[in-house]
């Protein structure tokens, strides 16, 4: 093959690719807006069995074909950092907000809005998703250090509930470095007072040793590498 016919093809590749990855970002755009409406509506109860009738039928050939526990999304790129499902930041996932994360230098910044979905006390945040937000926020903080680890300890200080259907800053960082064990810390506020801490975090993360991520992930990377090399 020349090298403008293989250029053409990677390019196909690759656009065939990006297309994927944005038709399920539509997907889980309308998965969120079903799961929000779900747990907002206040449709006739007819109109809620007809719902549900429908929502069977479009889910069925989307459960054709799936993957296994162990076999990585296609459009994923681990090695990248492109997890379209994780159920916090995965613009794929129906139960992401999704929280969207960068970095400003050594601080990780995210921004997300909780909708009702998300209701512990009444007009208020679940406590165990901000915990969620915060563990991925930690985690990512401590990816960013270039040393990353699994969640071992994960404490969390709830100051003032988090408002749903509203803006919300959150900010992470790393605070220490042991050996195999970082440190970090972040908060919950909303954005329009990114001042005043809701919720904050110390997490503890540990570095897989080889054997530890063998014994964990050894069949999920046989499988990533098998499907790269088909
Ligand atoms: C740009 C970059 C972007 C990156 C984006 C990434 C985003 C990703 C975001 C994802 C975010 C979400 C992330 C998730 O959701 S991670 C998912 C949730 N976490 C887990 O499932 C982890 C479960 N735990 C384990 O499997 C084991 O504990 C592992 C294998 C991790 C360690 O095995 P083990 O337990 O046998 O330990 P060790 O013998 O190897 O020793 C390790 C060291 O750690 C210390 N230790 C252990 N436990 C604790 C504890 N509770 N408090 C304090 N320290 C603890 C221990 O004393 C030792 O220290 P030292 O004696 O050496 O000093």
């Amino acid at each position: 093959m020349s090298d403008s016919e293989n250029g053409r093809r990677l390019h196909a590749v690759d656009d065939g690719l990006l297309r994927r990855r944005a038709a399920i970002s539509d997907l889980g755009d309308a998965l969120r807006l079903l799961v929000e409406h779900a747990a907002a509506t206040e449709a006739p109860t007819e109109e809620l069995r007809r719902a549900a009738e429908r929502i069977r039928q479009a889910a069925a050939p989307l459960g054709e074909r799936v993957r296994g526990r162990h076999d990585s999304p296609t459009a994923d790129d681990m090695l990248a950092g492109v997890r379209l499902y994780n159920p916090v930041t995965g613009a794929g996932s129906a139960l992401a907000p999704p929280l969207e994360i960068h970095s400003d230098g050594d601080l990780s910044i995210g921004a997300c809005t909780l909708g009702l979905a998300f209701e512990g006390p009444p007009s208020f945040a679940h406590g165990g998703v901000s915990a969620m937000l915060l563990d991925q926020m930690l985690g990512y903080a401590v990816g960013h250090s270039g040393n990353p680890g699994m969640t071992v300890r994960l404490d969390t200080g709830y100051r003032k509930p988090v408002p749903l259907l509203t803006p919300l800053r959150l900010t992470a960082q790393v605070t220490g470095i042991e050996g195999r064990r970082v440190t970090a810390t972040g908060i919950i506020a909303v954005a329009a007072e990114p001042g005043e801490i809701l919720v904050e975090a110390t997490g503890v993360f540990v570095a897989l040793r080889a054997e530890q991520a063998r014994r964990l992930f050894g069949q999920a990377i046989g499988r990533m590498r098998q499907s790269r090399a088909g």
